[in-house]
């Protein structure tokens, strides 16, 4: 299959491009400076000259909680355009089959956990990410109206808080895992007696291996229309920040104290997504807290510092 992964160079775009292609699949992977997304004409004259197969849609301007705040319309507006251009672009060249990539900070704040791809839109977003799940919605939406409208098949997957190789790890953009692990390495690496977590420890979150997600977006091709128009990715399981906080310290051998930084954001308290259909399709993924934490630390010492 020829598959177009937009944003094939970030953290999803590079585990899911590295699996086709060893799964005897061509990948199409534009870098930003070879196509940006953000320049409709030329997305279209792209797909028409090059016709995939298939489109996964992985682009996205993507940060942690921090990076949000901080930035609202830009995280609303890049993530628009793109999905937007994309949709456009890929329906007026005829391309029948997309995914495109959601996230759990689509749901309502304050909806029933665990999270069921029925409750999207049911509710209030959460504040600290609302410009960037807005664009989420209203982009899986319009994949839906595409569908509805002119019976093209352009259905979302809602991944969990993802981590692994080609994560960011500057503070300033990471989310959760990332963020400690530099954190904490660069705590025994001076021999600091005390590490910051951002609020009480308390907000539960479920992070998934992004090779687990890779694996599963090809699993998902293979049975492309047995998937339904929205369907969670998860683990099916959650744990405290403070319990990731403890697990990266073991993982790194950190023995020193943690204090709470209540001035930090918590975010949504908990974001567990359902994981029944993903279940129904008959897929798990197979990497461990602990495992995967190994790995992305190993990444991280021989990669990135
Ligand atoms: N990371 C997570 O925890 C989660 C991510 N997701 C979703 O998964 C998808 C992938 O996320 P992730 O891999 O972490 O994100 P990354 O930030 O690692 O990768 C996003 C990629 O998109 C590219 N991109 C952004 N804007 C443009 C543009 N205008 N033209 C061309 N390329 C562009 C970026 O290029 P450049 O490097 O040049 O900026 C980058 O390579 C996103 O849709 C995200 O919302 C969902 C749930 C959780
Ligand atoms: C993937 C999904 O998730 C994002 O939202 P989020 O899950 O809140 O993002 P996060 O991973 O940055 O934080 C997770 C939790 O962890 C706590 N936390 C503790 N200590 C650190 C810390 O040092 N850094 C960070 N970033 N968080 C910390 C932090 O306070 C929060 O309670 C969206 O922005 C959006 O990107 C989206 O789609």
């Amino acid at each position: 299959m020829k598959i177009f992964i937009t944003g094939g160079r970030g953290m999803v775009g590079r585990n899911l491009s590295a699996l086709a292609e060893s799964t005897g699949h061509s990948v199409l992977i534009p870098a930003r400076d070879e196509l940006d997304l953000g320049n409709s004409a030329a997305l279209t004259e792209y797909i028409e000259e090059n016709s995939p197969d298939v489109i996964v849609h992985c682009a996205g301007l993507v940060g942690g909680i921090q990076a949000n705040i901080s930035a609202p319309y830009d995280f609303c507006h890049e993530n628009l355009l793109i999905g937007l251009n994309l949709v456009k672009a890929a329906r007026k060249a005829g391309v029948q089959k997309l995914i495109n990539l959601g996230s759990s900070c689509m749901y309502p704040r304050k909806a029933e956990n665990p999270l069921r791809e029925s409750q999207i839109l049911t509710g209030e977003l959460e504040p600290t990410n609302e410009g960037y799940a807005v664009a989420k919605v209203a982009v899986a939406r319009l994949c839906d109206y595409v569908t509805q409208q002119f019976g093209f098949s352009y259905k979302t997957l809602i991944p969990c808080n993802l981590y692994g190789y080609w994560d960011k790890f500057d503070p300033n953009h990471s989310h959760m895992i990332p963020a400690v692990i530099r954190k904490i390495d660069e705590a025994v690496r001076s021999n600091a007696e005390v590490v910051d977590i951002w609020g009480d420890g308390t907000a539960r979150r479920e992070f998934m291996f992004a090779e687990d997600l890779a694996e599963f977006i090809l699993f998902a091709l293979e049975r492309f229309d047995d998937l339904e128009q929205y369907t969670n990715v998860g683990l099916g399981k959650d744990y405290s920040i403070n319990e990731f906080y403890s697990a990266i310290a073991s993982v790194i051998g950190y023995k020193g104290r943690f204090e709470h930084d209540l001035s930090k954001p918590s975010g949504m308290a908990q974001k567990l997504v359902d994981v029944t259909r993903q279940k129904k399709l008959g897929w798990m993924p197979k990497s461990g807290l602990v495992d995967g934490i190994n790995k992305t630390y190993k990444f991280y010492l021989e990669e990135v510092l």
